[in-house]
């Protein structure tokens, strides 16, 4: 079988950095710290929140959850969000999406201070992304796959890249974050034709589609790169990415698992980026 891409070394090696950072701003006297706004208790918040709060503590970056009511009205979330924004020990903010649909993401968005968003709500962090300006900040999950291939060395350079998926929060970034290492870029999405031919061809296969172990070894060039950033549940009930790991594991020349992939290193990533937004807001 090929190389396994492990998430858990790529955090590793991301928190080392991390912890020096935040060591060194604490010896300024800064205390790096996240706010999380969460409205409701949905699952998959809490499961992201569980993770993203033991990360943030292994990194020595506080914390804080402003909860807010399920029914919250737009006005009063606006204000709550004003407060986050206002409040000076606070140099990251990861508001939970999607929001309830009486809160209008299309208004909320920009009123998030971009220098705090450190997950891409900001438009003028999304433009950023499509600038290739790194004073942003990129959303985390594409950038845990940029992490991931950085750190296993893969060389991204005229390679053929294609991209299943397109949505916001990870297709379509994570296309940019290619081109922006000079990639060849191909995005694949529900309307495409002959997708699997067209996977197949890819020299680097990003798999965000939200269908549990759709991409199977016709989907896969013999010696790609592979990785899966899908988190779905399977038949049995447990963890499962979008690609048959079963299936491709021995086509792939390397191939993420999940869990224990791209998943893993996203909260590592959400670390880093508090940090660097501490780091830009002290200088
Ligand atoms: N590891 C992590 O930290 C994270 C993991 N995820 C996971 O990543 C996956 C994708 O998430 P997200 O982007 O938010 O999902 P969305 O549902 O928002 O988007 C899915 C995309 O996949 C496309 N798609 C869906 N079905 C097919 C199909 N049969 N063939 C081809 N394309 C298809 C859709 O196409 P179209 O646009 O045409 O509808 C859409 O562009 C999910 O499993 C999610 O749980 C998400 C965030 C964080
Ligand atoms: N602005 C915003 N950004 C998000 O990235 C975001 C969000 N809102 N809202 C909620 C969803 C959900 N989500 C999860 C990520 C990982 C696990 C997960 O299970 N992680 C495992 C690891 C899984 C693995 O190893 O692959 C863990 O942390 O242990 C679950 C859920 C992010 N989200």
């Amino acid at each position: 079988m090929g190389t396994l891409l492990d998430g858990k070394v790529v955090a590793a090696s991301l928190k080392e950095e991390t912890l020096k950072a935040a060591k060194e701003l604490r010896e300024k006297g800064i205390a790096p710290k996240l706010t999380i706004v969460r409205v409701g208790a949905n699952p998959s918040d809490l499961s992201y929140e569980r993770g993203a709060l033991k990360r943030m503590e292994g990194c020595n970056i506080d914390t804080e959850v402003k909860e807010l009511p399920e029914d919250i009205t737009q006005e009063d979330f606006i204000k709550a969000l004003k407060e986050v924004n206002e409040d000076k020990n606070t140099h990251g903010i990861l508001v939970f999406r999607p929001l309830p649909k009486q809160l209008d993401e299309e208004v909320i968005k920009y009123v998030i201070a971009p220098e705090k968003d450190v997950d891409c709500f900001s438009p003028t962090n999304v433009a950023k992304v499509m600038e290739g300006d790194a004073t942003g900040f990129a959303p985390c999950t594409p950038t845990a796959v940029m992490e991931i291939l950085s750190y296993y060395n893969v060389d991204l350079k005229g390679a053929k890249s294609v991209v299943l998926g397109r949505s916001m929060v990870v297709g379509k970034p994570v296309a940019m974050l290619l081109l922006g290492q000079n990639a060849t870029v191909t995005i694949t999405h529900s309307k495409t034709k002959e997708l699997p031919a067209v996977c197949a061809e890819a020299d680097v296969l990003i798999a965000a589609i939200g269908r549990a172990k759709m991409v199977t070894s016709d989907y896969v060039k013999e010696g790609a790169v592979v990785v899966d950033v899908g988190i779905n549940v399977d038949e049995e009930g447990k963890l499962c990415g979008d690609v048959d790991f079963a299936d491709v594991e021995n086509k792939a020349s390397m191939l993420t698992p999940v869990p224990g992939g791209v998943g893993s290193v996203t909260t590592s990533v959400l670390a880093k980026h508090v940090i660097k937004a501490c780091t830009l807001q002290n200088k």
